[in-house]
């Protein structure tokens, strides 16, 4: 069994932390608030983020970040994508030896567009990273820690490391697939929140099941087309990491992306929104990023452009709807191609 420090005890951190302690794992929980940390301590629960759940109790807490380093050999990274690069560079100064480093983390950074993965590879040396592998896929922290049925994707450049990964995570409950497809898993499980926040926005506004079938179809080719211009395997799209998370997100009453663009497309400001949820809502800021990563790559995102404009531009919803529909005649797969390339053929982990 493997002793394993998990990074970040919001929502997504406690319930990865109940899956690996039912699978016989040390785990020892860390994050900012004390309170929390003595409430998971003696009480063996996180109230705030999981309402009503009862932790395994052999689940520890601390606020020390230097016990937390000190503790196993895998560090799992659950922390939002916002406080990933401070907390990287914390945990850095603190290591001492070479560890397994996985994060569960969805997001592009805004300004120096990174994924998760290539922002712990920026932070820390690679003497000190056995392997970096993350953990994405369609999965609300309120069901896994229910135990109820639950598949993600572990995916690595490292096969054996995803595969190691795989073995930590696996059981009756939670089933772990492999992917080397490390660009499509974090691509995919970051700009499925963008879509959600816009399929959230259509209800908001009123519209109904053929909107939300619309967003979700069509914010899939934009998230492929993206993905493929960045090297990714089209097929993991159509994987869990991909339509599984796609799906998920956008028709889920757990999801805070959702929640946050229903009640954007109500009339609500950001920030009222945000003070509301008290949960982080990863997709906001990965709407900025994605629109810019697509100037830079200069493929076609009209949702994503769409969104931005209604989050940092303060265009009224419906008329981005209104833009988006009255855009001119398409083809529907044609687009999805790039140039000379064959994306189903041409993918190389
Ligand atoms: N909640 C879920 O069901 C899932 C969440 N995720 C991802 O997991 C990541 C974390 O999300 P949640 O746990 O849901 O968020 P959350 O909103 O439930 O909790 C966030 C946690 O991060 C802590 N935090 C905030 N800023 C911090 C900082 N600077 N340093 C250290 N800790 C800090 C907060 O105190 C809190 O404990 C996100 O990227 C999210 O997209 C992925 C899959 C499922
Ligand atoms: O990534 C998630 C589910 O797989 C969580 O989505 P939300 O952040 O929208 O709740």
């Amino acid at each position: 069994m493997a002793s394993i420090t998990v990074l970040g005890s919001g929502s997504w951190g406690t319930a990865l932390s109940i899956v690996l302690a039912d699978n016989g794992h040390d785990v020892l929980l860390w994050g900012r608030s004390k309170k929390a940390a003595d409430e998971i301590n003696s009480s063996h629960t996180n109230e705030k983020y999981l309402p009503g759940i009862t932790l395994p109790e052999s689940i520890t807490a601390t606020i020390d970040l230097e016990k937390a380093v000190g503790h196993g050999d895998t560090l799992l990274f659950v922390v939002p994508t916002k406080a990933m690069r401070a907390v990287l560079k914390e945990v850095n100064g603190l290591l001492d030896r070479p560890v397994m480093m996985i994060h569960a983390s969805k997001g592009i950074e805004p300004d120096t567009y990174l994924r998760v993965s290539q922002i712990i590879e920026e932070e820390v040396p690679a003497e000190k990273r056995r392997a970096v592998v993350v953990l994405s896929g369609p999965s609300h922290a309120e069901e896994v820690s229910l135990r109820q049925p639950t598949t993600v994707t572990s995916s690595s450049l490292n096969t054996e490391a995803a595969e190691e990964v795989q073995d930590l995570f696996m059981n009756q409950h939670f089933r772990v697939y492999t992917n080397p497809d490390l660009t499509g898993v974090e691509i995919g499980g970051s700009l499925k929140n963008i879509i959600a926040i816009g399929a959230g926005m259509t209800s908001g506004l009123g519209y109904g099941d053929n909107a939300k079938a619309a967003l979700m179809t069509r914010g899939l080719a934009e998230i492929a087309r993206l993905g493929m211009k960045l090297g990714a395997n089209p097929l993991t799209f159509a994987g869990l990491s991909g339509l599984g998370d796609l799906i998920v997100t956008c028709t889920s009453v757990h999801s805070r992306n959702w929640r946050a663009g229903n009640m954007i497309g109500k009339g609500q400001s950001i920030d009222e929104v945000l003070n509301e949820m008290g949960m982080v809502v990863e997709g906001i800021r990965t709407t900025k990023a994605a629109y810019q990563l697509a100037g830079r790559e200069e493929v076609d995102m009209p949702i994503t452009k769409g969104l931005y404009d209604v989050l940092f531009n303060d265009k009224p919803p419906h008329e981005a709807v209104e833009e988006l529909m009255g855009r001119v005649r398409k083809r529907e797969v044609e687009d999805l191609k790039l140039g000379e390339s064959d994306p189903l053929n041409d993918f190389e982990p």
